[in-house]
């Protein structure tokens, strides 16, 4: 199974982050965490930084918006060519449209679920989706530690994808490092974002190789890059 790891810029430096995004050329997306500060307690960008991102990232974007109102403003996203767009279930009011909404403009579509939403209702919706992103902390920081309770509901999305032959990847976010890594890859995750346990090192380049070969270790089948 390919693995890919997305280093999430939350924990870049916000004044150097051009110099931040360059230096995670060997990962294979840059996780874009755009917060409303209603959605999570936190605030960080709009549209018009993830532009300049999508000008200037040496590679694509990952963008999860955890943003309220995610029908009206996802689709703008999509708009500025990012490559893929993840919304959160939580905080749209039709998952169905808002994903037709983004693959209409180019974008890979993902639904997003926070760690106490349960993924049974969005199980039949999988076709709509090229990814699930599966919270493993509550949205809003970095830093914070890896909730193996959510193991479950990986184990739940790998076999439906698995039964029902879909191509959806199925991305964990939120305290993955070299010692939680394995523990997601092993529960069906393929594709990892890592805030702290990339830009907390001094050498990017070696924690993303690191975090790959965790994750491959544990990956279900063959290892490969897209
Ligand atoms: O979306 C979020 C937090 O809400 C993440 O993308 C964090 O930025 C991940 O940081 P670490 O937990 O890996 O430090």
């Amino acid at each position: 199974m390919t693995v890919r790891i997305n280093p999430s810029i939350l924990s870049a430096d916000f004044v150097n982050l051009q110099r931040d995004v360059e230096r995670i050329a060997s990962a294979d997306l840059v996780h874009v965490d755009v917060m409303d500060n209603h959605f999570v307690p936190n605030l960080t960008f709009g549209p018009q930084m993830v532009g300049r991102l999508q000008a200037i990232a040496p590679i694509p974007l990952d963008v999860h918006l955890m943003i309220s109102d995610a029908d009206r403003w996802a689709p703008g996203y999509a708009e500025l060519g990012a490559f893929s767009v993840t919304f959160h279930a939580e905080a749209a009011s039709d998952v169905v449209e808002t994903a037709r909404a983004l693959r209409e403009r180019g974008s890979r579509a993902g639904l997003a679920v926070k760690p106490g939403t349960a993924i049974e209702p969005y199980l039949e919706l999988l076709p709509e989706f090229d990814q699930v992103l599966v919270m493993t902390v509550e949205p809003g920081f970095s830093g914070q530690s890896f909730m193996a309770e959510t193991m479950p509901k990986l184990r739940t999305l790998r076999q439906a994808v698995e039964r029902h032959g879909l191509d959806v990847w199925l991305q964990v976010d939120g305290g993955i490092a070299l010692d939680t890594i394995g523990i997601a890859a092993e529960a069906g995750a393929d594709t990892f974002v890592a805030g702290s346990a990339v830009y907390g090192r001094d050498s990017v380049e070696a924690a993303i190789a690191e975090l790959r070969s965790a994750a491959e270790a544990h990956s279900h089948g063959t290892p490969g890059r897209v």
